[in-house]
């Protein structure tokens, strides 16, 4: 019987099936953060339990990390906490951490791949929705609860039910101006943010297979902005030339069984998905969103629609409220809005591809004097490393963007990286909810090129031409 990468590798993990799809399902590794473990570490505590598999886990401080001034004491009280707990807690149980002074620390989905955690066929959790990112390496990564945390310290297990299965194929070649970024939002845009739920996608096609690792990230990160469980992308030869040497990747004799295994993971010829969609290179422009739900795509070049346009009465009732909290009237060309905070970063687009496309658009230009802040947060201390080994720092600060140190930041804004109420803030990150940057703050997410291209000219701009 003919197989999907993702059945393949949920039956490898299959401990004991319970029936109706449901099964204790096998999971090889968890990255843990201080946002979701709080609860997890303290529910071991209560029933005096230890972790199951200490070399399993590995933890690391993202969310609430400040990006300047970490020498200083913490001046957010909650954070300072969050963090503090996390310490104690990986201290208690003698998990392995990754500290904020260290140069590894960084968002915990830039940090798992960058050290060779994440790795094709494995089991992959982490008390965050966007574990998603991880899928890029053709693993099976996704985001859990507080209870199923500490489900797996204690038992290196889960109980859960398999998805449905959907194949996205994107066809033809990356057009010109645009990013991985632009493909993700497309996808949503297509499938809107439920036409995901209940399915793992595995994205595939031309335009995919010829993303970089970083651009494959991209793709499977805003999986769950489509509302699905997971994203995945086949492994071939430019996942393993990305895993390999790399801290945790497989040495010696063991590389060559890894691929091989590895090489065994892709869905057969005529494997069956339940369902199937197809976007082409037609679909791929520069986005960018007008609304407060990340489905709310148009070109750049396009006007901002109508709530009438819609066809559901559902969909017009939300964009009326959108475009109400926007503060954008339905016919204003993108183009016109202006921007007042610029903030490149997260998991969605802060690896180092990210920044050379960022620094390139920059062109020898200078910030609009109307954008007050505009701030890049590299993903974790190696990307930082990297960018200023090749310049880049210097680029975007001549430019007059601060460079920062590594951390989730203003893309849900738990540290002190936050936008004001009713400023409109050109964004990398992933999620555009009410209040998500600050409250009050209007999120646009876009590529880093769009997001460079707004903070040099004040407001969005088409990068093809710009
Ligand atoms: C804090 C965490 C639970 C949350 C998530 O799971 O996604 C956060 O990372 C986010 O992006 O909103
Ligand atoms: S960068 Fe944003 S989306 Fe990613 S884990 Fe951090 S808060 Fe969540």
């Amino acid at each position: 019987m003919t197989q999907t990468m993702y059945d393949k590798i949920w039956h490898h993990h299959v401990v004991e099936e319970r029936g109706d799809g449901v099964a204790l399902l096998y999971i090889d590794r968890q990255i843990i953060h201080e946002v979701t473990s709080p609860q997890a570490f303290e529910g071991l505590r209560l029933a005096n339990r230890k972790l199951r598999r200490r070399d399993a886990n590995i933890a690391v401080p993202d969310h609430n990390v400040p990006t300047k001034n970490r020498h200083l004491p913490n001046p957010d009280p909650s954070s300072k906490e969050q963090l503090e707990t996390l310490e104690q807690n990986v201290d208690a149980f003698d998990v392995n951490y990754i500290p904020m002074d260290d140069i590894r620390q960084g968002i915990v989905h830039v940090v798992g791949p960058e050290q060779g955690i994440t790795q094709p066929g494995i089991t992959m959790v982490c008390g965050d929705s966007h574990t998603s990112t991880n899928g890029a390496f053709g693993a099976l990564a996704f985001g859990i609860g507080t209870s199923e945390i500490e489900h797996a310290f204690a038992t290196q297990t889960l109980v859960l039910k398999k998805s449905k299965s959907m194949r996205v194929k994107i066809e033809g070649t990356l057009p010109f101006g645009c990013s991985a970024k632009d493909m993700a939002l497309a996808v949503i845009g297509k499938l809107g943010t439920a036409g995901g739920t209940g399915y793992v996608i595995e994205y595939a096609g031309s335009m995919v297979e010829g993303l970089s690792m970083e651009g494959r990230m991209t793709l499977c990160n805003m999986s769950i902005e489509a509302g699905a469980r997971a994203g995945m992308v086949a492994p071939d030869e430019t996942t393993f030339n990305y895993i390999k040497g790399r801290p945790f990747a497989p040495k010696g004799g063991q590389w060559n069984a890894a691929v091989a295994y590895w090489k065994s993971l892709v869905s057969d010829e005529g494997a069956n998905f339940d369902k199937e969609v197809t976007l082409t290179q037609d679909d791929i422009v520069p986005l960018v969103t007008w609304g407060t739900s990340p489905e709310d795509v148009i070109p750049v070049t396009a006007e901002i629609p109508a709530p009438s346009s819609f066809a559901d009465p559902n969909k017009q009732v939300a964009a009326e409220a959108s475009l109400d909290y926007m503060g954008l009237a339905a016919g204003t060309p993108m183009q016109e809005v202006s921007v007042d905070r610029v903030f490149v970063g997260s998991c969605t687009n802060s690896r180092i591809e990210d920044l050379r496309q960022a620094a390139a658009m920059i062109k020898g230009r200078k910030i609009s004097e109307s954008v007050k802040e505009a701030i890049i947060v590299p993903g974790s201390g190696l990307v930082k490393h990297m960018a200023e080994e090749e310049g880049l720092d210097k680029l975007f600060i001549e430019a007059g963007f601060e460079w920062r140190e590594p951390g989730c930041s203003m893309c849900l804004a738990m540290n002190p990286d936050k936008a004001g109420p009713g400023e409109h803030v050109a964004s990398t990150s992933n999620r555009n909810f009410v209040s998500r940057q600050g409250p009050g703050a209007r999120t646009h997410l876009v590529s880093p090129a769009m997001a460079v291209g707004a903070a040099i000219a004040g407001h969005f701009v088409d990068v093809r031409n710009y």
